[in-house]
């Protein structure tokens, strides 16, 4: 039988690997913020809230009021070369790309840019059959890790000819994961002109409602606190931060136990966000800065932010263990 001349050829199996992040402006400006604002705060799996009731709210209010207040706020994080969540991504997917040598490897965006199914549709290009999608997120969230895979996957039913996919689990009680933050924390801490009383722990928080609906968001945050208490000498305390609207978050919230820590005695502390891969608006400005000033405010003597694994040694380990693992079968 003769082929068509415009036949696909089929190519030798290539494996990408697609790092998703959460997005962020592309500019520190109210423009680009309220543009970014819109897309995620119009995800349902983050927002949930019925559309006909949160769409008035999101463009009546929020959407005019927040994106200014925002601006700011990234302002006093930006970095020449651009937003620090899209800096350190860039960075983690390029150092793993040199640890791995013989998988194509890449980042993208749930929101904003780089878009999910333009980086999809470039593996595809380069001849990835099958591909990893790698949300960094250590804490699995319906409002994270699924919204991530979501976008991928509207992105693979416009595809003609899919890629085969799978996708990495949380791994918010890896034994590679807990070692990388041990090896982290006890350097920086290391590092540092004080010693601290004690460390927080400071996680993204999330409506209380998601626990009770079944989300292992606030249960998987609470083991890995666990695991890092049997791995540490200091004592680690947890709190959730980054509250957003009306509802009941996730307690204890972290400004409120950073004022309670200095009640009890604690004058020196040292914070860790564990929740997050690579530093953000959330970690660089609530946290280094603002819960800074609170806990001084309050009493207290030193603080230290210590930073996310980001692109470091540890961080390119432990990630290269955990695509590896996933990636079993498809390559040797
Ligand atoms: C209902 C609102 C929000 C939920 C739920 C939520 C969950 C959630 N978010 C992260 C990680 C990040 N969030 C970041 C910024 C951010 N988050 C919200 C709201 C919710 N997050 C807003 C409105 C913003 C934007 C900033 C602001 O206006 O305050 C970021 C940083 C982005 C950046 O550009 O640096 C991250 C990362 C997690 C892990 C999570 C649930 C587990
Ligand atoms: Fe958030
Ligand atoms: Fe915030």
């Amino acid at each position: 039988m003769t082929l068509p001349a415009d036949h696909p050829v089929i190519p030798a199996p290539k494996v990408g690997v697609l790092l998703i992040n959460l997005g962020t402006p592309d500019a520190p400006d109210a423009r680009s913020v309220r543009r970014y604002l819109a897309e995620f705060l119009s995800d349902p799996r983050v927002v949930e809230i019925p559309k006909i009731v949160w769409q008035p709210i999101l463009h009546g209010v929020i959407l005019t009021t927040r994106p200014k207040k925002s601006a700011h706020a990234y302002q006093q994080v930006w970095t020449p070369e651009g937003s620090p969540l899209a800096v350190h991504t860039r960075a983690i997917s390029q150092a793993l790309q040199q640890a791995m040598p013989h998988v194509v490897v890449d980042w993208a965006m749930r929101y904003g840019n780089p878009a999910i199914a333009e980086k999809l549709a470039a593996m595809k290009a380069q001849g990835c059959d099958r591909v990893l999608l790698a949300p960094l997120y250590p804490q699995y969230s319906g409002a994270t890790t699924a919204t991530a895979n979501d976008a991928a996957f509207a992105a693979l039913a416009a595809m003609r000819w899919q890629p085969a996919v799978r996708t990495l689990p949380p791994y918010h009680d890896d034994p590679a994961y807990i070692a990388a933050l041990k090896t982290s924390i006890d350097a920086n801490v290391a590092a540092l002109d004080f010693v601290p009383d004690a460390l927080l722990a400071s996680f993204h928080g999330m409506p209380e409602r998601t626990l009770h609906l079944g989300d292992p968001y606030h249960c998987q945050s609470v083991k890995t606190v666990r695991l890092l208490r049997e791995a540490l000498t200091l004592p680690v305390h947890m709190s959730f931060q980054s509250r957003f609207g009306r509802a009941k978050w996730l307690e204890p919230e972290t400004e409120a136990t950073l004022a309670k820590l200095v009640q009890e005695g604690v004058r020196n502390i040292a914070v860790v966000t564990p929740g997050f891969a690579a530093d953000c608006l959330e970690t660089l400005e609530e946290i280094a800065l603002r819960a800074k000033e609170v806990f001084l405010r309050q009493g207290g003597e030193n603080f230290a932010y210590l930073p996310c694994l980001n692109a470091s040694a540890e961080a390119i380990t432990l990630y290269q263990r955990l695509m590896s693992r996933e990636l079993s079968g498809w390559i040797d």
